[in-house]
């Protein structure tokens, strides 16, 4: 007994050392941060003494860029509405919005519509879960009406989850139009691919890499004549992971006579960027700031001794058994085993994530949607876009390297004006990125209140779990290995994180 009650003392008196530990990093992160703050000045005011050419070279910069800002319209001088049959909409749209008990639009829909519907190219910035997909679908579907062409809207998503939930929205919105939609995502059958685009689709939601592929092998498909293009989740098709392959699309497509839009609840501010999209004056439709989430998310972090962060996530679940809940982690393995974990100690979990095939990604997303799976634990593959309405709380296991990653994983719920409830697992390594979180976010993440005795208790059974869970994805992993399916390549990527979709 004495045995227990010391191994107990000492669990507790390691906790409390490694907590006054993390209290110390944090203090020496926000030291880092002011030194890193103080140099930038420093680095700005000796720039300001530079010679007066380099100045005139950076007010001419600073013109021109101005210059290209001014391109981007303020949506103030376009109207709103209140309800969908004030906007001059085909009859059979108005009637799908009405089945969709669209009853009035979401702000960004109000702001973006009226400008959509004149033909304007659009910048849409609003938070998750508001409604940016019915606000680029509506205008298009308008316009589609009155000139059924072929191949006439390419709407670019990051993943195929996304892309696939897209369709839905098109296809439920065009559903008394005849409207004639395909998806066009990695993972799938080439041939089948090409055999749906011959059968010449009004709209085609794809992601960038197989869309390239097709448009560059599959006799007879060809975008010259498109009239719409849309970038969903703008700011991660336009960074560097899709650049090259986003590039010679878009050299491609036509500009002359294309609608641009780009939506995302994240954008990048960098112009040039923006201007890659070839955008013809703009309107800007942001009914959020840069980093803004919505007001009914209950966002709150726990910090987490590094060696117990299994245990923490164990007596959450635990707290919160029954909620549908998404768990969000750093890589596929970690993906793998805490769903793994989750399922030994019968908690009914599924993984989602890029090592999967597409058939398991879709059988996995589907029996969490249907209710069958209460837990999804996920890597960044399910962070942006996914619409899930019934989940309740998301769990950020691994804090994402970048500020992006957390305000679309926080975004998965409390959506269409629900509520909903986040918590972020913060280990003394992460201290760091949860501050730069809280400074883009401007607010302090309040803690989310524990009971550490209680905590203690779970910590031997998750950790025999754990141990168990590991051992049998070894185990697979050498029975992938003799099979000869586990490619170096793939094994080598087996602890990456999930890279750009094709
Ligand atoms: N006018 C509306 N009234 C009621 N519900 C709506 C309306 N427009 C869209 N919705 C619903 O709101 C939910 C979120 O919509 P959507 O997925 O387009 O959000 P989003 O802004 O694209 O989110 P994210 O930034 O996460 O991609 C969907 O279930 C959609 O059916």
């Amino acid at each position: 007994m004495s045995g227990k009650v010391d191994k107990k003392k000492a669990a507790v008196a390691k906790h409390t050392e490694l907590t006054s530990l993390a209290a110390k990093i944090k203090a020496k992160a926000l030291e880092n941060q002011q030194k890193l703050k103080e140099q930038e000045a420093a680095a700005e005011s000796s720039n300001s003494d530079s010679n007066s050419d380099s100045e005139s070279n950076s007010r001419e910069r600073k013109k021109k860029l101005n210059s290209k800002e001014a391109d981007v319209e303020d949506e103030t001088e376009h109207e709103t509405f209140e309800s969908f049959s004030e906007l001059d909409l085909v009859p059979e749209l108005l009637q799908a919005c009405k089945n969709l008990n669209y009853t009035k639009p979401t702000p960004i829909q109000s702001r973006s519509i009226p400008p959509a519907l004149k033909g304007n190219d659009i910048i849409g910035l609003a938070q998750t879960g508001s409604g940016k997909t019915a606000a680029f679908a509506i205008p298009i579907l308008n316009s589609l009406w009155h000139d059924q062409q072929p191949y006439y809207a390419c709407i670019l998503a990051p993943t195929r989850e996304l892309a696939q939930q897209i369709k839905e929205t098109f296809d439920s919105l065009g559903s008394l139009m005849g409207v004639r939609s395909t998806c066009i995502v990695g993972g799938m059958n080439m041939m089948d691919q090409a055999r749906d685009l011959m059968r010449k689709p009004h709209i085609i939601i794809a992601t960038p890499g197989r869309l390239m592929d097709h448009l560059e092998n599959t006799k007879g498909f060809s975008l010259r004549k498109l009239k719409y293009l849309v970038m969903d989740e703008a700011d991660r098709l336009l960074d560097m992971e899709f650049g090259p392959v986003l590039d010679r699309i878009l050299k491609i497509l036509p500009t002359q006579g294309r609608t641009t839009y780009l939506f995302s609840a994240t954008m990048t501010s960098k112009i040039d960027k923006l201007q890659r999209a070839s955008l013809t004056n703009p309107v800007k439709c942001a009914v959020s700031n840069k980093y803004q989430t919505v007001d009914t998310l209950v966002q709150t972090l726990i910090v987490v001794p590094g060696g117990l962060k299994d245990t923490y996530l164990v007596y959450l679940l635990n707290e919160f058994i029954g909620k549908t809940t998404i768990i969000f982690t750093r890589t596929k393995a970690n993906a793998e085993r805490i769903s793994g974990l989750c399922n030994l100690l019968e908690f009914n979990a599924t993984a989602l994530h890029g090592d999967l095939n597409q058939n398991q990604r879709t059988g996995a997303l589907d029996l969490f949607k249907a209710g069958r799976k209460s837990i999804l634990v996920a890597t960044d593959v399910a962070a942006r876009g996914l619409d899930i309405p019934s989940v309740d709380i998301v769990i950020n296991y691994d804090i994402p390297v970048d500020s992006k990653s957390y305000i679309h994983r926080v975004g998965r719920t409390a959506r269409a004006g629900r509520s909903g409830k986040s918590i972020s697992l913060v280990s003394q390594y992460d201290l760091e990125l949860i501050l730069r979180i809280e400074e883009v976010l401007g607010k302090k993440l309040p803690k989310e209140s524990v009971d550490k005795e209680m905590i203690l208790h779970f910590r031997d059974s998750v950790d025999k779990a754990n141990g168990e869970v590991i051992m049998e994805m070894n185990r697979r992993n050498k029975e992938k290995q003799l099979r000869g399916k586990g490619r170096r390549g793939r094994m080598m990527s087996r602890e990456n994180m999930d890279r750009g979709e094709r």
